[in-house]
């Protein structure tokens, strides 16, 4: 089959479900997963002849994307802060929240190149607040922990991927005792979603993540931050700084929350829309 034909039968068989300019990325990711071609490539070769092999897999990844399984997860990888990363079902996709709050954290970081600094990322999923940090401090040490086995297994391979040194833990914050150690930066994206909030949120996400990334319950929304906050008070240094990305509805709570603890210049961070997202604070003035 011509790529020209392949394109019309994707393109038509997903018209049903999505619009024409989703479709038309979607045709352009596929095709650089599984064509190795880029967009341009795309637009010179139509009249290129692919093989059954390959046209089955477009046919498969219809058949998945209609299904609206997220297309990160059909082609296995995504992109967050400009670097690759792999996903699969056992880590959250990368946001772009998430890219902002890291992009808060090296911002705040005034010689990145020369920082000999101490990271802990909790509940790093596919690893990507950790490694991106990792490559922009290369002279940090970054550690990163999370209580399923599965996603350090791929944020191992993306901290190779993207040839940085992290020390990953499997560790459950909610019962871990203490942290292993001092760290000047400890910044955590954990499950803030409520039960409540469940009814906006798209059938992509709900059907295809992992729950257990994306939720907590509606009685103590709070909990992984409370948890965070009281180990990072003892492991902290002075000056240290905590980072969270937060749920939007949560912002004034947690203002509360850290400064009833003691924390300082608690600061509330709004992402490119808006929405207060992000919270960062200190052990000291
Ligand atoms: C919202 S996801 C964030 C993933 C990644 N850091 C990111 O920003 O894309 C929350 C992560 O916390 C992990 N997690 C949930 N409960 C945990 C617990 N009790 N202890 C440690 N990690 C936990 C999940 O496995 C998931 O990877």
């Amino acid at each position: 089959m011509k790529l020209r034909e392949l394109k019309l039968e994707v393109s038509q068989a997903l018209l049903e479900v999505y619009p024409s300019e989703e479709v038309a990325s979607f045709f352009v990711l596929l095709s650089e997963a599984y064509l190795n071609m880029s967009r341009l490539e795309l637009a010179l070769n139509t009249e290129v002849v692919v093989s059954e092999a390959v046209s089955e897999k477009f046919r498969n990844a219809v058949v998945r994307l209609k299904a609206f399984e997220p297309i990160q997860y059909i082609i296995g990888t995504t992109e967050f802060y400009s670097l690759p990363f792999n996903v699969t079902k056992a880590t959250l996709i990368p946001r772009p929240e998430t890219e902002e709050l890291v992009d808060w954290i090296l911002n705040d970081i005034p010689k990145k190149e020369n920082w000999e600094g101490s990271v802990l990322d909790i509940g790093t999923g596919s690893g990507c607040i950790a490694i991106s940090l990792a490559k922009n401090l290369p002279k940090s040490s970054v550690s990163a922990l999370d209580f399923s086995e599965e996603a350090l297994k791929i944020a191992k391979q993306n901290a190779e991927l993207n040839g940085v040194s992290v020390d990953f833990s499997t560790q459950n914050i909610l019962t871990v005792a203490t942290l292993p150690k001092q760290y000047s930066v400890i910044v955590s994206n954990p499950p803030y979603v409520r039960e409540l909030e469940k009814k906006e949120m798209q059938q992509n996400v709900l059907r295809h993540e992992p729950d257990s990334a994306l939720f907590v319950s509606d009685a103590d929304p709070l909990v992984f931050y409370r948890r965070i906050a009281t180990l990072a008070k003892q492991h902290l240094y002075k000056d240290g700084l905590l980072y969270f990305e937060i749920n939007e509805y949560l912002g004034n709570e947690l203002v509360t929350m850290l400064t009833e603890m003691d924390y300082k210049n608690v600061t509330l961070k709004k992402d490119i829309f808006g929405r207060d997202r992000m919270i960062k604070c200190k052990t000291n003035e």
